[in-house]
């Protein structure tokens, strides 16, 4: 193997002086270029594999640094001393900044920016704007914006549901598919068994690990992933009790890779002007279409080796997919991956908060436990009998209140430029509805930012989206198709969970000072991952 140094080359005192200082200045009247020429100079590498896209590099580095430094003054968060920033490198085949760049922008010319490469946002922050957006004006506002990521997998808004850009007709097909298979009442009673067997492989997994530290909530995503994805594909992606195996860890770190790649926005979804230099989403796309087979992939091939005739008999929702020619296997895969952030991303957020705030308030912890015992008495836990814990559903409808896992939903655009209480919203407009500031409104809700599942009891306000107060699902034509199976889903993990163990905080800790920080991109999680030990509550009822 043959590794040509070009760090150490460009640091030579031979050839460059006060070599480890930022001299811009020797650039100036000197002839070495990075071409490959000057062996003094090898950023690009020279000869036969030479980096062919040294001068595209050289222009997209060119076109994106110049247009940030144009048009923006940038600042260290919390006003720290910009000499001071960290500049420690980590190496694997590249030398990276170890920590990432998180800067503050502000417009230095604000005229010099032609307002038509902005992108123009509203967001709707009172329930009756909220009403007048998803309401009155359902239609209009039904559109999606694409992630830029996405403007580079030609395809693959033909295959979304979250992402369609309009309500098309493949967004009404996959709903329609989605709702036969997952979403409707009659899919929901046959899938009854999945939630169950799930959930009782998790509590069978903690069961034979009593007594050790657990992080909860990556077992509850594991679990959830289970549920939707034997739903989907009767497939399950993890081996709830092969947590230790590299396989359970490469496919849930690939899952979380999928998620962060598809719910992170990058600057070009700001500032659409970047968009023809836009290297970062170019590579994320095609990082996201490989991760995506990765995913999919064996699962696809089996369920076609098996053959039509043989899919249309079982029916889950890859096999109507598939024998149903529209979709190509990428599209199918896209889909699916759709459906499993979906299902688990938001719904592990909430379960995590309804254990810590139940957790937290052991006396409300006592009647949920109280009530669910009540109700099974000696029977087995099943959701019928669950559905019957008035208290334990409001504790869920308050949490989904107090922590609304997708605080602005997800964006919505104008299809047609529309006046919304005098304002004139331009066709194209990015809209946002702030459940979360909705979710805490005083006018709304007394004492708002304390936990209170009472204010639920005897209320006729739902999470179906009629109450505009209350929207954790959203509301209109691009509501949340699965707020039924979500709450299913939860009640049914959480309820067993507290039903068949007690939880205590590692090291002895008070459970009252268990950290309740947020971190916050598209959805309000817990900042740390919940760690618990579960003890047996009684041994011989699982
Ligand atoms: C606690 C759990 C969940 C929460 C808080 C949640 C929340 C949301 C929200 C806020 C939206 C966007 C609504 C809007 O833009 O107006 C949405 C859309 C969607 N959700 Fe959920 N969701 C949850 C669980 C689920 C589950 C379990 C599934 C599937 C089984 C699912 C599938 C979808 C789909 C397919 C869409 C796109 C709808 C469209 O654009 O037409 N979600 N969800």
């Amino acid at each position: 193997m043959v590794l040509v140094n070009a760090w150490a080359i460009a640091q030579d005192p031979n050839y460059w002086e006060d070599a480890a200082s930022f001299k811009p200045e020797r650039f100036l009247d000197s002839k070495i270029g990075y071409r490959g020429t000057h062996f003094e100079y090898l950023p690009f590498g020279t000869g036969l594999r030479m980096c062919p896209g040294s001068a595209v590099a050289f222009k997209n580095i060119q076109m994106l640094v110049g247009s940030l430094l144009h048009y923006f003054d940038w600042s260290l968060p919390n006003g720290a001393d910009p000499t001071t920033i960290d500049t420690n490198e980590k190496y694997f085949t590249t030398l990276k900044k170890e920590k990432p760049l998180l800067l503050i922008p502000k417009l230095r010319k604000p005229n010099t920016l032609n307002l038509s490469w902005d992108q123009l946002m509203v967001v709707a922050s009172s329930p009756d704007i909220a009403r007048e957006f998803c309401k009155t004006h359902d239609r209009i506002f039904s559109g999606r914006h694409l992630p830029s990521v996405y403007h580079n997998l030609p395809g693959i808004t033909n295959s979304s549901i979250v992402l369609s850009p309009d309500c098309s007709k493949s967004w009404k097909l996959l709903r329609s598919i989605g709702q036969n298979c997952v979403f409707s009442s009659k899919a929901m009673e046959s899938n009854a068994w999945i939630r169950k067997e799930k959930v009782m492989d998790l509590v069978n997994h903690l069961r034979t690990n009593e007594g050790k530290v657990a992080n909860l909530e990556d077992m509850m995503f594991a679990t959830l992933a289970n549920i939707i994805s034997t739903a989907l594909t009767s497939r399950n992606l993890f081996d709830i009790h092969g947590q230790e195996n590299n396989e359970y860890k490469a496919m849930m770190a690939l899952v979380n890779e999928v998620i962060e790649k598809t719910t992170t926005l990058g600057l070009v979804d700001f500032l659409p002007i970047l968009k023809g230099i836009d290297f970062w989403s170019k590579g994320k796309a095609m990082d996201l279409y490989r991760k995506i087979k990765l995913t999919w992939g064996d699962i696809i091939d089996e369920r076609k080796s098996m053959g039509r005739e043989n899919l249309s008999s079982t029916q889950n929702f890859l096999d109507i997919v598939l024998a149903d020619s529209t979709f190509s296997e990428d599209q199918i895969g896209n889909a699916l991956i759709e459906l499993l952030i979906g299902a688990t991303d938001s719904t592990t957020i909430t379960t995590v908060w309804l254990i810590v705030e139940l957790i937290r308030n052991q006396e409300m912890l006592t009647k949920v436990r109280d009530e669910i015992a009540q109700a099974v008495e000696g029977d087995e836990l099943n959701e019928i009998l669950l559905s019957q814990c008035h208290y334990f559903q409001a504790c869920i409808k308050e949490t989904l209140r107090l922590h609304v896992p997708a605080p602005m939903l997800v964006p919505h655009r104008a299809l047609e430029t529309c006046k919304v209480n005098n304002y004139v919203i331009p066709k194209d407009s990015m809209v946002l509805v702030n459940a979360w500031a909705i979710a805490q409104d005083p006018n709304y809700w007394e004492d708002a930012a304390s936990f209170k599942p009472e204010r639920f009891l005897d209320s006729k306000i739902g999470y179906r989206g009629t109450h505009f107060e209350y929207l954790p699902f959203g509301t209109g034509l691009r509501m949340c198709p699965g707020s039924a199976v979500a709450f299913k889903n939860i009640q049914m993990l959480v309820g067993s969970l507290l039903h068949y163990f007690d939880w205590s905080l590692p090291n002895g800790a008070d459970p009252t000072t268990i950290d309740t920080n947020e971190k916050y991109f598209t959805t309000l999680k817990k900042e740390k991952p919940l760690l618990l030990i579960p003890k047996l509550r009684k041994p011989n009822s699982v």
